[in-house]
């Protein structure tokens, strides 16, 4: 038997600072949708948990204890085995939850394989902030540090989207720390929205509070967001996360692909893929 699992990429279309915890957490209030973009698991029985990585941006990525897909695991309690590879298609630190969304398909994979109930929510939230979001990928509303997850809105039937990272990793813990206002206005309730232009002119109206920081860290985020924002039919462009992935959203997955081939052209080092939203069914 084996079980394959999909780890969506994670976009945060906002990310409203809006406050920090005595531990030096801080509270958010983010839009989050997942597309189909992302890496893959495939995990079958054995005597022994194993991790093998490939793919092509496995370059760095630990196959030890360190990955975040045997931290996942380790949740499950007393030793169990299975044959783990995990294809890796996701640039690392990038701010679209490469790690974290391994984390949380290897928690589904593994369930389903050993036929075991998911850790308890406080155990999914130690594997880090972004990974309770990512157990049931769909647009979703996440407040708290990353634990309070509800649902998100309707987004439009047709849309496209561009994801671009110039090569560069950028440090969560860094970027937080930078942060100048951390109490900052939450989000409006998300409406949900009849097309992509609506939906952007709503979401232009919102922010992401780590972009700031994050530029100042990593200053080519100002290109991408400038590159992407000039592409033909772009109407909105926005870091997501802690950076330094920015997205755009266009109005078609076409124009959204016509968009990457133009960027990736002009900039062959960058990490640059066009995507629709993706919903877990
Ligand atoms: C920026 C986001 O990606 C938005 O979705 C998440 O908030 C960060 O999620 P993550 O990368 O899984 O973060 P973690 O690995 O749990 O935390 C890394 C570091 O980021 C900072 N951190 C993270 C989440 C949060 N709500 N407040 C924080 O201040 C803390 O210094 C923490 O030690
Ligand atoms: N499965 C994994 N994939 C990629 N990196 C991993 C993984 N497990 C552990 N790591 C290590 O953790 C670091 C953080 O991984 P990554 O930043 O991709 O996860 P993330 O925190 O969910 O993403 P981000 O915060 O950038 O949205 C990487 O630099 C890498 O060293």
């Amino acid at each position: 038997m084996t079980v394959e699992a999909f780890a969506p990429a994670k976009i945060n279309l906002t990310l409203h600072v809006t406050g920090q915890r005595a531990d030096g957490y801080h509270l958010l209030d983010s839009l989050v949708i997942f597309v189909d973009a992302g890496d893959r698991l495939r995990l079958s029985p054995a005597d022994d948990l194993t991790l093998r990585v490939t793919g092509p941006r496995a370059e760095g990525v630990p196959c030890d204890g360190r990955n975040l897909v045997l931290k996942a695991a380790m949740l499950f309690g007393c030793e169990r085995g299975a044959a783990i590879t995990l294809d890796k298609h996701l640039p690392a630190a990038a701010g679209i939850g490469g790690g974290s969304s391994d984390a949380a398909a290897a928690l589904r994979g593994l369930a389903e394989l050993w036929n075991l109930p998911l850790p308890d929510p406080a155990a999914v939230l130690s594997l880090g902030a972004d990974v309770p979001v990512c157990l049931r990928p769909r647009a979703l509303r996440m407040q708290g540090v990353g634990e309070t997850i509800t649902e998100g809105p309707r987004l439009p039937e047709r849309m496209g989207l561009l994801l671009v990272n110039p090569g560069v990793e950028v440090s969560t813990p860094a970027v937080f720390k930078a942060l100048t206002c951390k109490t900052n206005a939450p989000m409006p309730h998300p409406p949900g929205w009849s097309s992509a232009a609506v939906m952007a002119h709503w979401l232009a109206e919102q922010r992401n509070d780590l972009e700031t920081p994050a530029r100042r860290q990593a200053p080519v985020i100002r290109e991408v967001l400038d590159v992407i924002a000039a592409t033909e039919g772009c109407l909105l462009s926005r870091m997501s996360g802690s950076g330094a992935t920015c997205f755009g959203i266009y109005d078609s997955r076409d124009e959204a692909e016509d968009a990457a081939r133009l960027i990736a052209a002009g900039a062959p080092q960058w990490w640059v893929q066009a995507a629709s939203p993706y919903s877990a069914a």
